[in-house]
């Protein structure tokens, strides 16, 4: 058995009954055995016990990452401060139509070794030639959920096409590499999506029992248009195409009222929270408070480098904090506590992983980020939830761990070379650009 006893660790939880708990720690193969400040019993450790000594390192659950598309950091800085629907159809989707199988290589490994370096330890894909995006992923150490996103604005023909292509790569992926990797079902949105081929979506995952994911209600142009052209707000469309009677996750839902609040919890529907890519594509700002008082379960996405720009978790956790507060006028709307449990255990009950990431708790894979606390920005030592959230960022991660595998060390990607990784993409982008 393979075990590492940390110890002499400051241990933020995100287990409400033990917040924090200076002590120690034994990941026990790919799970966390014991969590407490008394030392282990020394006969629950082998003799190959490998010693870490937690001094000026404060450990947290992995963060989780709930909406991307990470092939697209190829992309990061290329188009700037325009709103989504000229970024996306005039800026993103030309470049997008000339990538290749190792365009996407290129891309989906430079966002995995920013994502793991800032100690984000799932993400979810919603991509194209997701093979890559697996292998890639597979290869990383890092933990995903994975899904073809499909663009249904094209022939029947292709629409079956790509149907089928999602739901061979969800069948063919789902438990790959230790059960790091699981899939869902992704039509890209209401916009992009005729309602026949949404409901196929739907049958498919009823079929396969997959979860859905789509983009919901990102601006308030896609409402308009929707009501425009079916009668009804997106909330309401997808509902009655049957997209919510299977377990399902919207990224966005920045325009809703109140009604649609209430549809979305009581169908136990989540949402991936992106607050960063929504200030920067002027989209808006989604009801937080409201959704969480609701009971709906939301997590934080980045989405793709190219609307953010960067794949750096802390940020969003830091937005979320602040960006509520400030709207609101309510210094309580969202507490740090709160905004970290976005990032961590909320997150992990947003793509139903509850019962295996999200927290440091025995039992639970050995998902975990460490985080360099001898830093001024961590001192005076008042409070190690506040300064993450409020001080800190993912540059300080030091040491990331998935599944009780060391995949950061000292700052660098063990099994990615990340020199490597940085020249690919910077060849891959200069090739799309000159057509
Ligand atoms: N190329 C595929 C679809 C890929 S799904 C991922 C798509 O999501 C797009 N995307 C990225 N960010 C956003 C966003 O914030 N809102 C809507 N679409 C986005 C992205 O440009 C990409 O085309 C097809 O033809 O079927
Ligand atoms: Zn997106």
């Amino acid at each position: 058995m393979k075990q590492l006893w940390i110890r002499n660790g400051l241990f933020v939880t995100m287990d409400d009954s033990t917040p924090v708990i200076k002590g120690h720690m034994v990941i026990s193969n790919d799970a966390i055995t014991y969590i407490g400040e008394q030392e282990p019993e020394p006969q629950s450790l082998s003799e190959s016990v490998e010693k870490l000594d937690g001094k000026g390192l404060a450990f947290l659950p992995g963060l989780i990452n709930t909406h991307g598309h990470a092939a697209m950091s190829l992309l990061r800085g290329y188009s700037d401060d325009q709103n989504l629907q000229v970024w996306l159809e005039q800026k993103m989707w030309p470049m997008e139509g000339r990538y290749v199988a190792a365009d996407t290589r290129a891309g989906t490994a430079l966002a995995i070794v920013e994502m793991l370096r800032t100690g984000t330890t799932t993400f979810l894909d919603m991509y194209d030639r997701m093979d890559e995006v697996a292998k890639v992923t597979e290869q990383s150490g890092i933990r995903g959920v994975l899904m073809r996103g499909v663009i249904g604005l094209c022939s029947e023909e292709e629409q079956k096409a790509k149907l089928e292509e999602a739901i061979a790569f969800a069948l063919e992926w789902n438990g790959r590499a230790d059960g790091r990797i699981t899939t869902m079902l992704s039509p890209h949105a209401p916009y992009t999506c005729p309602p026949a081929y949404i409901e196929k979506f739907v049958q498919a995952a009823h079929d396969h029992s997959l979860a859905l994911h789509t983009h919901m209600s990102e601006s308030r142009a896609e409402v308009e248009q929707n009501v425009r052209d079916y009668g009804v707000r997106p909330v309401e469309h997808l509902h009655r195409l049957g997209f919510f009677s299977r377990p399902a996750l919207v990224a966005h839902a920045v325009h809703l009222n109140d009604e649609e609040i209430a549809m979305l919890a009581e169908n136990g529907v989540s949402v991936a929270h992106n607050p960063v890519s929504n200030l920067k594509l002027a989209s808006g700002i989604a009801r937080l408070p409201e959704l969480l008082r609701a009971g709906v379960k939301v997590g934080l996405g980045t989405d793709s480098a190219a609307s953010n720009n960067n794949l750096d978790l802390f940020q969003e956790i830091t937005m979320a904090a602040l960006l509520h507060k400030g709207v609101s006028g309510d210094p309580t709307a969202i507490p740090a506590t709160e905004a970290l449990k976005l990032g961590t255990s909320l997150g992990a009950a947003s793509i139903w992983k509850e019962k295996e990431i999200g927290m440091l708790k025995a039992g639970m894979k050995a998902d975990m980020a460490a985080v360099n606390i001898d830093q001024p920005q961590y001192f005076p030592l008042t409070d190690i939830v506040s300064h993450l959230v409020y001080a800190g960022s993912g540059k300080d991660v030091r040491h990331v761990w998935v599944g009780g595998k060391q995949v950061v060390k000292d700052g660098q990607c063990t099994l990615l070379d990340e020199e490597k990784i940085r020249k690919e993409a910077q060849a891959a982008f200069e090739r799309l650009l000159n057509g």
